[in-house]
């Protein structure tokens, strides 16, 4: 058995952890699939890659409003398909090989799983022998994988999830999606531009039902205008015909029958610990199968770290990106840890209309019983939202204080740019900024869209 330094587990994040500081360690990293884990092969970036086609797809469809002359008159998805996964394979290629050619670091193709406190054994993914290594510090960064809701004839159906819908050879004529979260909207919001007839299936009464109530209201009623939405509609039963072009039909409890030509599974994810073997490690996990770690993404077990969507209840690649630094700057300070930051963390929907959001929803500021000043400001009343012309889309900033302290406690964008319009929000409650002051304190371009937010905090001012 080989003991190390250090073994890491999984090369999402993970992979960020080993640089030039651990040359003198001795250094294992596993992993199984592709280097760079989900966001690279299968997330973030190819889905991106994706929306953005999609977007000009959606515009050149959609620009009579603006007195443009324009259709869309079709995607080469072969093409478009084999350059975004040409360049993500290209670079998944190469960290495999920069890891495979370091000095002091044994790059192992595998699937590892624990057989001991800090001891791990290794199934090569060509087939070859096992390995058993061990090692003082142990880091799981192992990720997550998509879920199947246990519904008869679903797996039967062979859906696609996220991890293949993006590598799809040709586009269906018909799409259905299960879920209307995160995966869900980005997806149906590709698809659907490029002429495909999306069905999408939610058991909640909106879409992005985990949003601010205004957004998700604002976001659902755009893309029922775009696609086929069914709300509170329970997948019942899926039955496909025989043959590999066998149609697929959803019984669905709160909606009529529906039949399509593919289907996508998008229903949520679930953190891949329970494939680790942690029983007997003192590694604990909770109810949801996340490791469960302390504010240094120390884990319950001695020497052993977590980070990512393996441990997070955010489960972002920028989380994932911040736990790896804290563990890195752990292993390398063990007299100095640093803290997880977990407080404000922001996300988007890179869907059409973007959702940018940070803190607070309303209802759960409510709850929490806070005196609170809300602003709902539409884009339509500044100068960008005159050039989009879209008024009755209902593009908003919602801005949410705290009387008490006079700071934002969340901030909810839903329109064009959202994703990027936030950042100044996210600024100040990271840095615990006043409302007071936070527009009028510094100059914002004219015309740009970001003053959707400065009059948006000129007017929450007004209500503190
Ligand atoms: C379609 C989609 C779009 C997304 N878009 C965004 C976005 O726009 N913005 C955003 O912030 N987040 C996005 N996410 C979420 C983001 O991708 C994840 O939060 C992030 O990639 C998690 O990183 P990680 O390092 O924790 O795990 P991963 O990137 O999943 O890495 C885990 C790695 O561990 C390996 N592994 C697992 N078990 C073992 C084992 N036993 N042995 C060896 N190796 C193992 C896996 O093969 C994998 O490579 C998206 C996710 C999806 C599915
Ligand atoms: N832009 C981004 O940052 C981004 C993009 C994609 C994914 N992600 C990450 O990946 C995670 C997983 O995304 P996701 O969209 O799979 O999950 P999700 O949790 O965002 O949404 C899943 C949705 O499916 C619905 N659902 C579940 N079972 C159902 C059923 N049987 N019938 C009908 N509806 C059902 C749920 O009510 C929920 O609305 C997200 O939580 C997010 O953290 C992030």
């Amino acid at each position: 058995m080989t003991h190390y330094d250090l073994i890491v587990i999984g090369t999402g994040s993970g992979n960020t952890i080993v640089d030039e500081r651990f040359a003198s360690w001795r250094v294992a990293i596993v992993e199984r699939g592709l280097y760079g884990g989900t966001c690279l092969n299968r997330g973030c970036i190819p889905s991106k890659m994706l929306v953005l086609p999609a977007d000009a797809a959606q515009r050149a469809a959609r620009a009579g409003h603006l007195d443009v002359h324009s259709s869309f008159d079709g995607v080469d998805w072969p093409a478009l398909r084999d350059r975004v996964f040409g360049r993500t394979d290209h670079v998944a290629g190469q960290g495999h090989d920069y890891r495979h050619g370091q000095d002091g670091v044994d790059a192992l193709d595998g699937t590892a799983r624990f057989v001991g406190p800090r001891t791990l054994r290794v199934a090569p993914t060509d087939g070859g022998e096992e390995v058993e290594i061990s090692a003082d510090h142990v880091v799981i960064a192992t990720g997550s994988r998509p879920v199947l809701p246990d519904v008869p004839g679903l797996a039967e159906a062979e859906p696609y999830t996220s991890d293949d819908v993006m590598r799809i050879d040709a586009l269906p004529r018909r799409l259905g999606i299960v879920g209307g979260g995160y995966v869900g909207c980005e997806l149906a919001h590709v698809f659907a531009s490029f002429g495909v007839e999306v069905v999408q299936v939610e058991s909640a009464d909106s879409l992005l039902d985990n949003q601010d109530e205004d957004v998700a209201r604002v976001f659902t009623d755009l893309a029922s205008q775009r696609w086929d939405v069914r709300l509170e509609a329970r997948l019942t039963k899926v039955v496909r015909d025989e043959g590999p072009d066998g149609e697929i039909h959803l019984h669905l409890e709160g909606s009529d029958p529906v039949t399509v030509d593919a289907l996508l599974v998008a229903a949520g994810r679930r953190p891949n610990s329970d494939l680790l073997d942690l029983d007997g490690t003192g590694i604990e996990v909770d109810d949801q199968g996340l490791v469960v770690v302390d504010e240094h993404q120390r884990t319950t077990a001695e020497g052993v770290w977590a980070l990512g969507d393996a441990s997070s209840r955010q489960p972002l690649k920028h989380v994932a990106n911040q736990d790896a630094r804290v563990v890195q700057h752990n292993l390398l300070h063990p007299h100095d840890l640093m803290t997880s930051d977990h407080r404000f963390v922001p996300a988007a929907v890179f869907s059409s209309p973007q959702v940018g959001t940070v803190g607070l929803t309303e209802e759960q500021a409510r709850e929490q019983g806070l005196d609170l000043a809300v602003v709902r400001h539409q884009y339509a009343s500044t100068a960008y939202g005159w050039a989009l012309n879209d008024d009755d889309a209902g593009f908003l900033c919602k801005l949410l204080a705290d009387r008490s302290t006079g700071l934002l406690v969340g901030a909810h964008l839903v329109g064009p740019q959202a994703a990027s319009l936030v950042q100044p929000l996210i600024q100040a409650m990271s840095f615990g900024q006043p409302v007071k002051g936070l527009a009028r304190g510094q100059y914002w371009i004219h015309p740009a869209p970001t003053e959707v937010v400065e009059n948006a905090l000129i007017a929450l001012e007004g209500e503190l």
